[in-house]
């Protein structure tokens, strides 16, 4: 960064030297490139060996295709080093995550489109099947795809009361597909699943709790800190090989799905997100976000 910055400065100061003095303010105005900061923090404790894993794409950490690669690496890190647990929680104080980058699906040529869900699909079978424990400490807003995250995850302790977690893709006029189904089904059940979907409800957090959408409630992220640690920590002494068969064994359903359709669920994608009718679902939904 330190050079990139020194190399602009010499840049202006030499063009300030030779050009007229009012191209020469312009330029001195100019401020340098911002640096660049990852979407993803991720931190390890030295003593637990658990990794806090923080999304940090304000305002909002909506899901485009750099913050998921960078979501999917940290993954893979923490699986190559053999990760002793991982928490995801986020930067925001307000937002856990708004769900996929509605931005990424509106008007956006076929290739990105298509990178953008290959990558959405690698990242969640990376968090989903992954071997240490994971626990999401939703200290914000969660709907869409900031709850598949959050389900993706073995256990949710949210912030309470005020925020608000679910999918909520039928309000859009979009469908959840199967995966984000399974995912639902198998934390809190398939009569419930059926009705959060068709009616593409968002829960409180006293709410979700109710329904075992999340595991516990908590008033700050501190706490949530705390919870997700010591969900972690009840697995030190389970042998890891066992640990993570049984969990592929649990969630196996969701694991096959995503292997044996992957490019059938791309498709898909790819037919209805692309249709009139919901490209200007997306734009209208787009401008009352802006209007808020
Ligand atoms: C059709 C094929 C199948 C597709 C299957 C797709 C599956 C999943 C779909 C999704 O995940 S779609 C995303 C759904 N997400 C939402 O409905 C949430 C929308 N956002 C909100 O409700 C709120 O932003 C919030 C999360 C409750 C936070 O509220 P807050 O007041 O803090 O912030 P805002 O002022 O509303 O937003 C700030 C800024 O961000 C923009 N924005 C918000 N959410 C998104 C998003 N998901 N994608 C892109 N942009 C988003 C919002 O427009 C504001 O922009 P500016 O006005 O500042 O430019």
């Amino acid at each position: 960064m330190a050079v990139v910055y020194r190399s602009w400065k010499a840049l202006t100061q030499n063009a300030i030297l030779t050009r007229s003095v009012s191209n020469s303010l312009r330029l001195y105005s100019q401020k340098p490139p911002a640096p660049v900061v990852p979407l993803v923090n991720v931190e390890v404790d030295d003593k637990s060996g658990v990794a806090v894993v923080t999304l940090n794409r304000p305002p909002v950490n909506s899901l485009n295709t750099p913050l998921l690669t960078e979501l999917g690496a940290a993954i893979k890190n923490l699986e190559d080093n053999k990760s002793r647990g991982m928490i995801l929680t986020s930067s925001s104080d307000t937002v856990f995550s708004a769900g996929l980058d509605i931005l990424e699906m509106y008007n956006t040529p076929k290739d990105q489109l298509s990178a953008f869900w290959t990558t959405l699909q690698s990242t969640w079978l990376s968090l989903y099947r992954s071997s240490f424990p994971t626990v999401a400490a939703i200290n914000g807003h969660s709907p869409a795809g900031g709850c598949l995250l959050a389900l993706s995850c073995e256990y949710r302790v949210m912030v309470g009361p005020k925020f608000s977690i679910g999918l909520n893709e039928t309000q859009l006029g979009i469908v959840a597909p199967p995966w984000f189904v399974i995912c639902m089904r198998d934390v809190i059940g398939h009569r419930q699943t059926e009705l959060a979907l068709t009616t593409g409800r968002l829960f409180s957090a006293p709410e979700a709790l109710k329904i075992g959408l999340i595991d516990s409630m908590v008033s700050n992220k501190a706490e949530a800190m705390a919870e997700a640690q010591k969900f972690i920590t009840q697995f030190a002494k389970i042998p890891p090989l066992a640990r993570k068969l049984t969990k592929e064994s649990v969630r196996g359903e969701g694991i096959r799905y995503m292997e044996d359709n992957m490019i059938d669920d791309l498709q898909i994608f790819m037919d209805l997100v692309t249709q009139p009718k919901i490209q200007k679902g997306l734009e209208m939904y787009l401008a009352t976000l802006k209007k808020k």
